[in-house]
């Protein structure tokens, strides 16, 4: 047997070659929460709409010189926000903050920056106002027709709050790759509070896949556990093709035992095998195959931690790039012990980043990295990637660190100190 595993980076670009970037789509703006944006947004109004007052107060009009401390002015009309147009004479408005400055004024003076007198009504100034002041201009914020948003944006509410005050319904967003998850394992019990029978184990890839890949910008269409019998997958594959999956992921039986019978059944589904083992770990037997009918397969190693490194480092990428995202760039962190670990396999490693008081960023190694031990898992915040030929790293070198999703970067709270 040859001892020459496919090196990840080069399985990486095989998948990458099967992805494309999936067509737009259009999204009212109260559903496009977590979508990526496929086309640029044009702004389709000025923001702010109109001139509007920054301060409760007066707005006068004046020439380049400032309107004196001292000076006197008659009060002409009122202008609330919400109040419509209005064309002023000469005097002063009281004004509102966001109210629109009538037309003919071009300053506004806080109010307590002044003094209300009677017989007539006047406003005298405290200090002086210079022309623009306390004024939000017509689209100073944002010029009718300028893009706003680029293609390639993850939204978040910040972007919504824009899109909002633009005026923006519906934005083109990347469609959600659609995919499919079938856990396998006769020994796999799915009903929580269901008694395990001797050799039986809790489904928890298919509840991490389940949730992870929503939030990773994936539509979960199909989710199914089938036992270790190949007409069994087949037809759950039907099934989840049918309901529309264009990836279809698998977890287990993908190894050299008796029962690791997936690569017989893409046999007879006339999958092309485009991999199958990696110099990983964990994750090492993670095989990738496309169908006839162009639905891509990955066959995800059974074990928890090996279901988690194949979805970040695989299929996550895939993800991306059919939501039309450019490839990651990973943080680079100094270890905080030294680290030690066989040459030839890269190494996926439960980290816990930290931000020191002066804002620097340390990598953790966590302790229990099997691929069985999911308890450390949720001590992680992060992804520590040991390069394949790399043995020995001293405390303080450099590694790259991913967050938790592709879509996800580290987070420092709740720390487990
Ligand atoms: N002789 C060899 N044995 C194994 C090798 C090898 O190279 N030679 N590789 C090991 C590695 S590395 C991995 S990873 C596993 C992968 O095996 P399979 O993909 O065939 O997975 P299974 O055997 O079905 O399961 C492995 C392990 O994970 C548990 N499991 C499976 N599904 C779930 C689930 N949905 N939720 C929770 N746990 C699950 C399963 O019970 C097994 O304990 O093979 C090694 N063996
Ligand atoms: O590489 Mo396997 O994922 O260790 O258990």
């Amino acid at each position: 047997m040859s001892h020459e595993l496919l090196a990840p980076e080069a399985a990486l670009r095989l998948i990458l070659a099967e992805c494309t970037a999936l067509p737009a789509e259009n999204c009212a703006l109260d559903d496009a929460l977590g979508r990526v944006l496929a086309e640029a947004v044009i702004a389709p109004e000025a923001l702010p709409p109109f001139d509007n007052s920054a301060m409760d107060g007066y707005a006068l009009a004046g020439g380049s010189e400032p309107l004196p401390a001292g000076s006197e002015w008659l009060i002409e009309g009122e202008q609330a926000a919400g109040d419509g147009a209005s064309r002023a004479r000469h005097g002063a408005w009281e004004i509102m903050t966001g109210a629109r400055v009538p037309d003919g004024l071009d300053r506004v003076i806080a109010v307590e920056q002044t003094e209300r007198l009677d017989a007539p009504p006047r406003v005298r100034l405290k200090a002086a106002v210079a022309a623009g002041d306390n004024l939000r201009r017509a689209g100073s914020d944002v010029a009718q027709g300028v893009a706003v948003l680029a293609a390639g944006i993850l939204l978040a509410p910040n972007h919504l709050m824009l899109l909002a005050a633009l005026g923006v319904a519906r934005v083109r967003v990347a469609t959600r790759p659609r995919l499919a998850v079938l856990c396998t394992g006769r020994e796999l019990v799915d009903a929580a509070g269901a008694a395990l029978a001797p050799g039986q184990i809790r489904n928890s890839n298919g509840p991490h896949l389940a949730a992870a890949l929503p939030r990773a910008g994936a539509e979960l269409v199909h989710r199914e556990t089938v036992g270790d019998e190949v007409e069994a997958f087949l037809a759950a594959f039907a099934r989840a093709r049918d309901a529309g999956a264009r990836v279809v992921i698998s977890t287990g039986a993908v190894s050299m035992g008796r029962y690791d019978f997936v690569p017989e059944a893409l046999q007879q589904l006339g999958a092309t095998a485009i991999f199958h083992k990696l110099a990983i770990r964990p994750g090492k037997p993670l095989l990738f195959a496309r169908l006839p009918d162009g639905t891509l397969f990955f066959g995800l190693p059974g074990n928890p931690i090996a279901v988690a490194v194949g979805l970040r480092f695989f299929v996550e990428p895939a993800l991306r790039t059919m939501l039309g995202l450019p490839h990651e760039v990973p943080w680079r962190v100094s270890l905080t012990a030294d680290y030690a670990k066989k040459p030839r396999l890269r190494f996926h490693l439960k980290a816990r980043v930290a931000m020191d008081a002066q804002g620097g960023l340390s990598a953790q190694v966590l302790e229990g990295q099997e691929s069985y031990r999911i308890r450390s898992l949720t001590e992680a915040n992060a992804w520590a990637v040991i390069p394949l030929e790399a043995n020995t790293l001293a405390a303080g070198s450099l590694v790259e660190v991913y967050g938790p999703s592709h879509l996800h970067s580290p987070d420092f709270g709740g720390s487990h100190a």
